[in-house]
């Protein structure tokens, strides 16, 4: 007999979610039936989609996410003893999935198996090959079409998403400039091959700084974060330049009802005529393989370095997600059982 261990989304987040938000709980598992698999995580995926979905969520239901887990039983010869996948499982120590099993949303992708990776982490596959660098390939291609001396702006750039679109709009041949919340995280964004950063929490003058730093204008923006950042980068796009809207981590810790007034961003929209786009992992579920295996080549060729900020237990799930809203992160967020 198995026993699970599951985070509970209990209460709803007000402002930064609390350990209060969620329940940790014990059950056993029974037997696994034909077709089905029991599985142990081993990684679990921590993402501020988690905060900005929840608002959604009904309470009761376990904690939404992805994890690579464990194959430690089984009845269904697509999933043998032994092999690792990568799963919409929730924020659970074990798991029983079968076909039968119905998605509860449009999030939750079927498992997939994994193959395990010789010289990194498993746990990659939560990272630059699975949903961030899915998110990262195909959001920034599909939408800015970088091309060779462009300027590239990127917010939330020393997180997981953004420091793999830094690092293809360099192999794309731009210029590419991150913004992040401290000069370490910046310094290692130079160590990348990123061409300069701002540090948005010090810089006196954000918008002398980044015309400083992008003399010709921008192209391309890649937005994480939204907001206020949002605004002056905009102010700065040359014409015909485009804006892929991937988040809007400032403000998912505010409810609907106290979101920051806007400011306005349609006069660089039209003097400029910028295209700008919302892009959406779940967008790219038929490519999904096909951006793996391009990441993994651009692994492989060293020409993409990935940061993982690695968080040990599975009773820290809690805490590892309010540290990417505090921003303690660089690089992919993952909790190690
Ligand atoms: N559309 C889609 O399908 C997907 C969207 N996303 C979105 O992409 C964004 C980045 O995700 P991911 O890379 O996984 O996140 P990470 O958790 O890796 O990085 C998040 C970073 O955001 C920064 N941040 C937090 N609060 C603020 C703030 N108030 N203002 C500016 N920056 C802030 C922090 O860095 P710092 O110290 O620099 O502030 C933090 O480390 C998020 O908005 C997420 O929701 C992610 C995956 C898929
Ligand atoms: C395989 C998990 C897919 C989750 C998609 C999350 C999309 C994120 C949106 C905003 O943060």
């Amino acid at each position: 007999m198995v026993k699970a261990k599951s985070f509970i989304y209990a209460k709803h987040f007000k402002d930064m979610p609390q350990a209060s938000n969620f329940d940790l709980i014990e059950e056993e598992l029974p037997e696994i039936k034909d077709e089905e698999f029991l599985c142990e995580a081993v990684f679990l995926s921590i993402d501020p989609y988690m905060r900005a979905y929840a608002s959604m969520l009904p309470v009761g239901i376990t904690m939404i996410g992805s994890q690579v887990a464990k194959v430690i039983d089984s009845k269904n010869l697509q999933y043998p003893v032994g092999s690792y996948v990568l799963g919409s499982f929730g924020w659970r120590s074990h798991t029983i999935w079968g076909p039968n099993n119905k998605k509860k949303s449009s999030l939750e992708q079927t498992p997939y198996i994994v193959p395990d990776l010789i010289h990194h982490p498993i746990s990659l596959y939560l990272g630059i090959l699975g949903m961030t660098g899915n998110t990262a390939l195909f959001g920034f291609l599909d939408v800015c079409k970088p091309m060779a001396g462009e300027t590239v702006v990127i917010t939330g750039a020393a997180g997981a998403v953004g420091s793999h679109v830094g690092q293809i709009a360099k192999i794309k041949g731009c210029r590419v400039i991150g913004i992040s919340g401290t000069d370490e995280k910046g310094e290692w964004l130079k160590s990348i091959g990123f061409d300069d950063y701002i540090n948005y929490k010090t810089v006196t003058n954000f918008s002398v700084k980044l015309k400083e730093l992008a003399p010709n204008g921008i192209d391309c923006y890649f937005d994480n974060v939204g907001g206020e950042l949002t605004s002056l980068i905009m102010q700065q796009m040359n014409k015909f330049g485009r804006i892929s809207v991937c988040g809007s981590i400032s403000a998912y810790n505010n409810d609907y009802n106290s979101l920051p007034k806007a400011t306005i961003l349609q006069p660089s929209i039209v003097a400029n005529q910028l295209t700008m786009s919302g892009i959406h992992a779940t967008n790219y579920y038929d490519r999904w393989m096909s951006g793996i295996k391009q990441n993994k080549m651009w692994l492989e060729e060293g020409k993409l370095i990935y940061k993982e900020h690695v968080v040990d237990g599975f009773e820290n799930m809690p805490n590892a997600l309010i540290g990417i809203l505090n921003g303690v992160n660089t690089g992919k967020v993952v909790v190690k059982v």
